[in-house]
């Protein structure tokens, strides 16, 4: 017979009672954290809802409901410019933190970033630190620059009119989807500007037949949501859900890979064989083949491949959502629409010929109208999360603290503000909800130091050395699509779209609640 073994009195209390202890273990622990975050942490006196600054979890609920920039504006409206609204994360709505936080301190990302990934690998954007993103955005910046993207127009104006054609064919009778529309059109001005590559996406929209690389671009922020929230082993199984349409979804970033390597490998092998150009006008991808990080590393593939389709992303369903709230907000304001009407008829005598950008950037009413478009409807109204570094001083690390508007801020801590608030800031922008292109223009009510400070306020395209990259094609394109189609058409809205389906909804970019924005465009007798 084997002998019992006898456990020590102790050992076999905490045996017994192992449910006990750990339950007890983990409301000390919670205890502990909870006064450490509420009354002990260095952010403590920082203004915003106790229960935000114990966890997470509630800031989680406003993304997941899509949601956030507008909770993040509530709590600014009721606790001021300074909110804490995490255990370590502050927001803040001020000029000088501003430009203190992304331009002048140039403080690195924060890990968010990285959930924008492409093809599994960084591009510029998600590129955390300042020193390695300097050399990533160098490989890119002189493709954006005012004059280079001027050289671009002979094809935007092409693919504006290809659409403005079958728009007429329509002749006003049905609705068409704006947002599918303009990401066909900016799927071709980005393709041909990258790549040097005439995609033909426009030319399917017309045709009804689908363009693969279209509802990839559409598809892939879905598939990365949906790749985050689901446990990496379970990944494939839900990718073999036999739905032919879902399939394409979960596939999106190999359909995009694949036709972003494929123009890569075909541009090396032309460069091997000294077929390329050395015309002024060179796509994209050509400056990112000659590019090199060092005197002796050249720009790899696998890197030119993310950029690139880092760009397709981030330059299309930003701007094509963006072309689609300018049209709904005319559809609903006649008395603009007449405006810019009047403006371009008298400047632009032809309807099918525009002339030239710079000429359009010097209609006073148009450019009105476009500053508040960016106000009211930027594409990315989004907490632009940055980290305090070890040390704000050029002297290298001194672990001293941000002064964050009188709050200290020990380094690690998230900070961000957001378009969204600064856009909506009343002492600047007053009534700032409402849509009045008026704003913009010099009056005996508006003096040129309050425009100076509108314009200070405005972060469409995000602010400091993370700028946005493209933000001269996306403007150059807003202002093609709105004049092209204002000299041309008339708006209006069918019975389907209204101020419920189009209210706002956010994803770190916006799209409309009802997930579409159908449009009536009639030709103009
Ligand atoms: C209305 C249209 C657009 C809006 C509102 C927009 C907005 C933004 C914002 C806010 C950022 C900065 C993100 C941050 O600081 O975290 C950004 C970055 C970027 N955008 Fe855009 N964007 C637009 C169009 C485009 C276009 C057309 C392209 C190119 C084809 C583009 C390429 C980029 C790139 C490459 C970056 C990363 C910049 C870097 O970190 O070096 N964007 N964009």
């Amino acid at each position: 017979m084997i002998p019992a073994v006898q456990l020590a009195p102790s050992a076999s209390w905490f045996s017994n009672h192992a449910l006990l202890v750990v339950v007890a273990v983990a409301l000390t622990y919670c205890f502990v954290h909870v006064i450490y975050n509420l009354f002990l942490s260095p952010l403590s006196a920082i203004p915003g809802p106790w229960y935000y600054a114990i966890s997470d979890f509630w800031m989680t609920t406003h993304v997941i409901r899509l949601r956030q920039c507008k909770a993040v504006q509530s709590l600014f409206e009721q606790y001021g410019p300074v909110v804490r609204i995490g255990p370590n994360k502050v927001v803040f709505r001020d000029l000088s933190t501003m430009r203190n936080v992304y331009s002048v301190y140039k403080f690195d990302k924060s890990t968010y970033y990285k959930s924008l990934l492409t093809n599994d690998n960084d591009h510029a954007m998600t590129t955390l630190d300042h020193a390695n993103h300097a050399i990533r955005r160098k490989s890119y910046a002189q493709h954006y620059t005012p004059s280079n993207v001027a050289q671009f127009q002979p094809e935007m104006q092409e693919f504006t009119f290809q659409l403005i054609h079958s728009l007429e064919k329509l002749n006003g009778k049905s609705p068409v989807e704006c947002l599918a529309l303009f990401r066909h059109l900016m799927v071709d001005v980005v393709v041909s500007s990258l790549f040097g590559y005439r995609l033909g996406a426009v030319g399917r929209w017309a045709m009804d037949v689908e363009d693969p690389l279209s509802t990839a671009i559409n598809d892939f922020p879905k598939r990365g949501i949906l790749r985050s929230v689901v446990p990496a082993w379970a990944w494939n199984l839900v990718c073999r859900i036999p739905n032919k349409r879902w399939r394409q979804m979960c596939d999106s970033d190999q359909i995009l890979a694949e036709f972003v390597s494929a123009r890569v490998y075909e541009m090396r092998a032309e460069k091997n064989a000294g077929k390329l150009g050395d015309s002024e006008r060179l796509p994209m991808l050509q400056r990112l083949l000659e590019y090199c990080y060092s005197p002796t590393e050249q720009m790899p593939d696998h890197d030119i491949i993310s950029e690139c389709i880092g760009h397709c992303m981030a330059g299309t369903d930003t701007t094509s959502t963006s072309i689609s709230y300018l049209f709904w907000e005319l559809s609903r304001r006649p008395d603009i629409m007449k405006k810019l009407q009047a403006e371009l008829d008298d400047a632009i005598p032809d309807s099918k010929l525009l002339p030239d950008i710079t000429t359009l950037q010097e209609l006073p009413y148009l450019n009105a109208f476009m500053k508040e478009g960016l106000r009211v409807y930027t594409a990315v109204p989004s907490l632009l999360e940055r980290v305090v570094p070890s040390s704000t001083s050029k002297h290298g690390p001194s672990n001293e603290i941000f002064d964050m508007m009188g709050y200290a801020l020990p380094p690690g801590t998230i900070v961000a503000t957001q378009a969204w608030s600064m856009h909506r800031d009343p002492v600047v922008f007053p009534s700032p909800d409402s849509f009045v292109p008026e704003r913009w223009l010099e009056s005996p009510y508006t003096s040129s130091e309050e425009l100076a400070k509108m314009a200070a306020h405005m972060m469409p395209f995000g602010t400091g050395t993370r700028v946005c990259g493209g933000q001269n094609l996306a403007h150059m394109m807003l202002r093609l699509a709105v004049v092209a189609f204002v000299r041309n058409f008339d708006v209006s809205a069918p019975p389907e779209t209204t101020q419920e389906s189009m209210d706002i909804k956010d994803s770190f970019v916006i799209f409309p609640a009802g997930f579409e924005c159908k449009l009536v465009f009639t030709p103009r007798q």
